[in-house]
């Protein structure tokens, strides 16, 4: 493996910790309930986890990385049943949508991304498993039979949280009286009206019913990855209950700590509080992305460190675009600079630059997925770029452009980019038959040339070292 390894702060140790990991990570992040389109809030934890993929490959690692879908849960039912449509219907619409938003934030595709109505028999057979060990206990109702976890059956329950036994009573998510603890939870829930109207029921040894949420998420990582895998990622409201209550349940199933770092990325904020639906102060990625672009947001939710909140507001869009527009600039100067002297067939002396020292401080701002520091060694770099474009060789120009691309694959930045092309021979000389002309004042030849260049996507610029160009895309 490359360069020196990632330190990430663990959840459940409570500590930083340098990440020992084989050539195989297997990583796991818990995805979205698909009922309705995707705010920037978990934009930012879906980009944030696609970063550390993306650096853990740079330093040599295979990712085996899966996202599940929560196709089946009580927003979505609820959805269903007001719109008059069945949970899959609701629940395919908006995971096409939020497919479609990850792509345009350049966000690599999971190599897994299982739904939890795929998994019912296998999440069946865990909560089977469940009872059968004493974790869990079953408890008729009017509609059948649901199952719960029992928490008191779990010794270390709470040391992901952190939270005391006080606080964790405190924290009574389903009231009913016939569970045997508070804090107990479902993994299996019977159905009820609605389920049956939105088709969101499955048989099951207790009836019809459906899985709670927490469980899919233990079944479905250790199908995907085995038991204990590396990372599990996620928001960090996902941490109690969601989490605590899966690593509770794996550590039941499989008898040791599911996973070894747990990996919790801080929200995007709105005038002081947490973007999420339920308070109905959300910017859909959707809104953003007409205006703004997807690599621009992807920037803007990199300028944070992972572990401190983001604020969200259209000015602190508006600069992250600027500081988006600076670099994509700058490698647009540098494409120029690069095809030109190729064209020309000109070379420069070496001035002794070398991205390398680049390179490493991009490097070490990486090892802690440090991003802001990241884009600001990136940004240091493209003036240093800016600053010698004129000076540098060919082989010192490329091999910026080399460095460039390295720091925008691992951001997952100017993905899309095309590399402006050499020209032939007879359209230099036609760019050189311009210069003359222009030398001249004969204006008319000159623009007569650079129509003909255009008609052929290739747009003319001047600038004081001679005459550049750009192709048509830009
Ligand atoms: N404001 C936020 N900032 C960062 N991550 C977030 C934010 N809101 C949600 N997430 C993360 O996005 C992922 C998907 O969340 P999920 O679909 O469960 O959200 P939700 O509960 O439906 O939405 P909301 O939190 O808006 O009510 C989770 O990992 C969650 O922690
Ligand atoms: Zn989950």
């Amino acid at each position: 493996m490359r360069g020196d390894p990632v330190r990430l702060y663990n959840t459940l140790t409570k500590e930083m910790e340098e990440l020992k990991l084989d050539k195989t990570v297997r990583m796991y992040v818990c995805g979205i309930t698909a009922y309705d389109y995707s705010h920037i809030g978990h934009a930012r934890t879906f980009v944030f986890f696609d970063v550390l993929r993306r650096y853990l490959e740079y330093e040599g690692h295979e990712v085996i990385y899966v996202q599940n879908f929560t196709d089946v849960d009580d927003k979505i039912v609820r959805r269903a049943v007001n719109e008059g449509k069945t949970q899959k219907e609701i629940a395919e619409k908006f995971i096409s949508e939020f497919l479609k938003d990850m792509s345009a934030l350049n966000v690599k595709m999971p190599d897994y991304m299982p739904k939890v109505t795929d998994h019912i028999q296998d999440i069946v057979q865990a909560v089977q498993k469940l009872i059968e060990l004493g974790y869990a206990y079953e408890v008729e109702n009017e509609h059948g039979k649901d199952v719960y976890f029992h928490v008191p059956a779990f010794e270390s329950y709470g040391k992901l949280s952190g939270m005391s036994l006080e606080e964790l009573n405190r924290h009574r998510i389903e009231p009913n009286p016939k569970k045997r603890d508070v804090k107990d939870f479902a993994l299996w829930k019977s159905a009820k009206e609605d389920d049956f109207k939105a088709k969101a029921v499955f048989d099951s040894p207790w009836g019809y019913g459906r899985p709670g949420w927490h469980i899919e998420c233990s079944v479905m990582s250790a199908k995907y990855l085995g038991v204990p895998f590396d990372i599990h990622g996620g928001g960090k409201d996902l941490i109690f209950p969601h989490h605590e209550n899966e690593r509770a349940q794996s550590y039941a199933l499989f008898g040791v700590e599911p996973v070894r770092y747990w990996i919790h990325c801080d929200f995007v904020m709105i005038k002081g509080e947490k973007m999420s639906k339920s308070l109905g102060n959300i910017v859909k990625i959707r809104d953003v992305l007409n205006v703004y672009g997807g690599e621009v947001l992807r920037y803007f939710l990199l300028t944070a460190f992972y572990r401190s909140p983001l604020d969200y507001s259209e000015k602190s869009l508006e600069r992250a675009k600027n500081s988006y527009n600076y670099l994509k600039n700058t490698l647009i100067n540098l494409d120029m600079e690069i095809s030109a002297l190729k064209s020309y067939g000109e070379d420069r002396k070496d001035m002794g630059f070398d991205p390398s020292s680049f390179l490493k401080e991009f490097e070490s701002a990486m090892d802690i997925m440090n991003t802001p520091k990241a884009l600001a060694v990136f940004h240091s770099f493209a003036k240093a770029i800016n600053k010698n474009l004129y000076d540098m060789s060919l082989k010192e120009l490329e091999s910026c452009f080399e460095t460039f691309m390295t720091f925008s694959k691992v951001l997952g930045l100017f993905e899309n980019y095309e590399r402006i092309p050499t020209l032939p021979k007879e359209l230099i000389e036609l760019v050189k038959e311009r210069e003359v002309a222009r030398k001249e004042k004969d204006f008319e030849r000159a623009d007569k040339i650079r129509e003909k260049l255009r008609e052929k996507g290739i747009m003319l610029i001047d600038t004081p070292k001679g005459t550049r160009w750009l192709t048509k895309h830009f």
